[in-house]
């Protein structure tokens, strides 16, 4: 099956959404920011790129029936104290899409932003086609300065079929060893995949695409990884014990977001280990385009049991502990290493 038009209307919603985000974040405001009932951060940027992306499929795909699952919604944004709020929002929505010059017929009013926000309220599921959307994934990072991905996938039948990973302060030259802090030289790259037909990179400026693979490298020695920023999001303890059984020597590539699964599909590193505290729930949006990003250039993407991510079982992923991505000669050991490291730490308690 082919998902050209998909792709390509994905691609540039992805786009216009990350002009949108770049340009908050070079002059974020204090009122700009909210906590929502989780006490998680959420922006402008986040809602206004989640309304553009919405519109924008919309547009560019009319004959199809929509439906997406996405990670805001507007019910804060509803109430009265947050009109001037969506008020911005709608503005920055309405001077993207003019200086792009889409869609030139129609401004958006506060009410049609609303409502294409709300149209990422759908359950997903096993059946038919859902878009999977996070618009800002990486807000904390976003909100630093540091990494950040517009985050956009396609589920047919149960299976994501299609990614786009937008990474605006993504270096376009490999990252591993570095810090997340953007190196001289351009930023920005996005990173796209459909089933079947590999992983490709192009600098968000420009659309001339080079096809990406993982690394390939088979000496844990050798091998660096990835793992969240945020220590909230992601037990450094246990990543550092199944690091050091592996033999890793390289230390932790700590950055934010999805950028991480960019960056391994490109071979900057080669493991990404990602361990959520006790009790949290890993939503789809955050790992349907960065698992089909990475799994077209030839990497692995497990729960830490080893169990492929199933993503047709609605908002959430069902799986064991935790989530690790390599390239297939390292799986078996990086399997090893993390079960052994998972018994220690839980006979230690
Ligand atoms: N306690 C927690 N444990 C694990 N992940 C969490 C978390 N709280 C928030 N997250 C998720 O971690 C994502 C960011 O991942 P990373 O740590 O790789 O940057 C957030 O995406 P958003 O920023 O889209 O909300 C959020 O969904
Ligand atoms: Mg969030
Ligand atoms: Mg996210
Ligand atoms: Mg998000």
């Amino acid at each position: 099956m082919s998902y050209d038009k998909e792709l390509a209307a994905a691609k540039k919603a992805a786009s216009l959404a990350a002009r949108l985000c770049q340009k908050v974040q070079r002059a974020i405001l204090q009122s700009d920011v909210q906590s929502k009932s989780d006490k998680s951060p959420v922006t402008v940027a986040d809602y206004g790129s989640q309304a553009l992306v919405s519109y924008a499929l919309q547009r560019e795909l009319p004959s199809e029936l929509f439906s997406m699952v996405a990670e805001e919604d507007s019910e804060d944004l509803c109430k009265d104290s947050a009109q001037e709020t969506l008020e911005r929002i709608t503005k920055l929505v309405n001077d993207i899409l003019a200086s792009d010059g889409s869609y030139s017929d129609s401004t958006l009013s506060t009410d049609d932003v609303v409502k294409a926000i709300d149209c990422g309220k759908s359950e997903g599921g096993s059946q038919g086609r859902h878009w999977v959307l996070d618009p800002i994934d990486g807000t904390k990072g976003f909100l630093r300065g540091d990494q950040y991905a517009i985050a956009l996938a396609l589920l047919d039948e149960g299976k994501v079929v299609l990614g786009v990973l937008a990474c605006p302060n993504l270096p376009l030259t490999c990252i591993a060893g570095g810090s997340q802090h953007s190196l001289p030289g351009e930023v920005g790259c996005l990173f796209f995949s459909v089933v079947g037909g590999g992983t490709y990179m192009h600098s968000l400026d420009s659309s001339s695409a080079v096809k990406v693979q993982v690394s390939s490298i088979d000496n844990p020695e050798e091998a660096s990884f990835f793992e969240s920023y945020e220590a909230a999001h992601s037990m450094h303890d246990l990543s550092s014990s199944i690091a050091k059984k592996l033999g890793v020597k390289a230390p932790p590539v700590r950055i934010d977001s999805q950028a991480k699964y960019g960056a391994l599909s490109r071979g900057d590193g080669v493991i990404y280990l990602r361990f959520p505290h006790k009790g949290y729930r890993e939503k789809i949006w955050d790992h349907a385009a960065g698992y089909i990003v990475v799994a077209e250039a030839g990497g692995v993407v497990t729960d830490a049991a080893g169990n492929p991510l199933d993503f047709s079982k609605g908002r959430y992923l069902d799986l064991d502990t935790g989530i690790i991505v390599t390239n297939p000669k390292l799986m078996p050991s990086l399997l090893q290493a993390v079960r052994e490291s998972i018994e220690e730490k839980v006979s230690s308690l």
